[in-house]
């Protein structure tokens, strides 16, 4: 079938519209219907260049909700018309990794998805006979796309699409990093790197999970408003303290961070989440990507010393099981996606997406198809 698609041809280069051939579900294998998909930093950060999976030309986008139009040989858990949220991170229930419950990071599907291509090693999408690679499993920046089965969460009937697409990442990697992989208790102080599409999730989550001081750092102090919206208690931008901003953090915690998030993607301020934490137990969680040849580093005495620095991928959240919940959350009004959706456009102006975010002006955009 024809769909219609934002493909990235080149690095650094603007995506273009295009119509692109979509072959038909394979066995174990559903076409969806993409309706709305946010723009994260991460298809920016694939996008410039710097991801060393980066591939092209590719059709980018991970933070999708639709419909599910056809089905495969072989799928049980899905029909035509069930509401949809694509995982990049999927869910077989039957790998080492999925069955060990300690990990989120299903790895079924991991090598031919970082290949830009299904699990059968070959790609649906093509233009005038030239292969388009899928990205990151998912493909949303496209009407129509497809996906295995084992990637796919199911959702209620009555979710917005142009609202829940953002559970697809932004919303689930914040709040599951702190629900899941720090588990954040009551009472704790909290410092956030970056307030931006995932830090205000992670915002979010801390004031859920009763936390004292949530503080948010960031270069951009227009991001203070809505962070504290979110429950952010102080806001620290970095370029107006006197002095080093670690010593800075430590003081204002009385003693460090309990838990610290990096949710940047610079490796500098990675050193500085986890050396705001507090001595003997404060745990720093690495969220932000970082581009490729980068790495972080500390003096091991900060972890003899008792600090922990973990990573979340997705929030720690196995997404056939979580997502659907996270779902009902925001239906229930327990979390707020509304407010972090800043823009909202037709797929042809996508590149107005990155340049907002670019310029620091958007939470998060979310593009629409017809
Ligand atoms: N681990 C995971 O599963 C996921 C990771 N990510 C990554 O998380 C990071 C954040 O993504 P988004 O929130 O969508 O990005 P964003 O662009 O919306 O937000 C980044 C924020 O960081 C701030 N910032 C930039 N440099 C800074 C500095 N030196 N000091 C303080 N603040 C600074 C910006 O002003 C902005 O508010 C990216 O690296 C993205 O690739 C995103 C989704 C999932
Ligand atoms: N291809 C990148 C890896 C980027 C990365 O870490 N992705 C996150 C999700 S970011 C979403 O917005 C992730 O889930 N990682 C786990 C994984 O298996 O990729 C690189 O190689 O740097
Ligand atoms: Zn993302
Ligand atoms: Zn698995």
């Amino acid at each position: 079938m024809e769909v219609k698609a934002a493909i990235a041809y080149s690095a650094g280069k603007p995506l273009t519209i295009e119509t692109v051939q979509l072959e038909s579900p394979q066995t174990g294998e559903v076409l969806i219907q993409i309706k709305a998909s946010g723009v994260c930093h991460t298809d920016a950060y694939t996008l410039s260049g710097k991801d060393p999976e980066g591939l092209f030309p590719a059709i980018l986008g991970h933070e999708g909700a639709g419909v599910v139009v056809e089905i495969g040989e072989g799928v049980t858990s899905l029909k035509p018309g069930d509401r949809v949220i694509p995982l990049y991170t999927p869910e077989c229930r039957q790998c080492e990794y999925c069955l060990s419950l300690k990990t989120n990071l299903c790895q079924a599907i991991r090598s031919t998805q970082g290949r830009g291509v299904m699990p059968d090693g070959t790609s649906r999408f093509s233009i005038d006979g030239q292969m388009i690679h899928h990205y990151m499993g998912t493909s949303t920046f496209a009407n129509y796309t497809v996906l295995p089965e084992i990637a796919v969460a199911k959702i209620r009937e009555d979710a917005p699409f142009d609202k829940v697409c953002y559970i697809g990442c932004g919303v689930t990697t914040g709040i599951g990093a702190v629900i899941n992989t720090a588990k954040v208790e009551p009472g704790a102080n909290v410092v956030v790197f970056g307030l931006g599409g995932i830090g205000l999730n992670v915002i979010q989550a801390a004031r859920m999970v009763g936390a004292n001081m949530i503080v948010g750092v960031d270069i951009n102090p227009n991001k203070r408003a809505l962070a504290e919206k979110f429950g952010m208690t102080h806001f620290v931008n970095p370029k107006e303290v006197e002095g080093d901003l670690v010593p800075y953090l430590v003081d204002l915690t009385k003693g460090g961070a309990d838990y610290s998030f990096e949710c940047i993607g610079n490796v500098n301020i990675m050193r500085q989440a986890l050396e705001c934490c507090h001595k003997g137990w404060g745990v720093s969680v690495i969220i932000g990507v970082a581009g490729a040849g980068e790495e972080i580093k500390t003096r091991p005495f900060q972890l003899v010393t008792g600090r922990v620095w973990k990573g979340s991928a997705f929030g720690g959240a196995r997404g056939r099981t979580d997502v659907p919940k996270i779902v009902d959350w925001y239906m229930e009004g327990k979390i707020n996606i509304d407010d972090l959706i800043t823009h909202v456009m037709p797929i042809e102006k996508i590149n107005d997406a990155f340049d907002l975010m670019h310029k620091g002006e958007s939470i998060r955009s979310v593009v629409t198809f017809d």
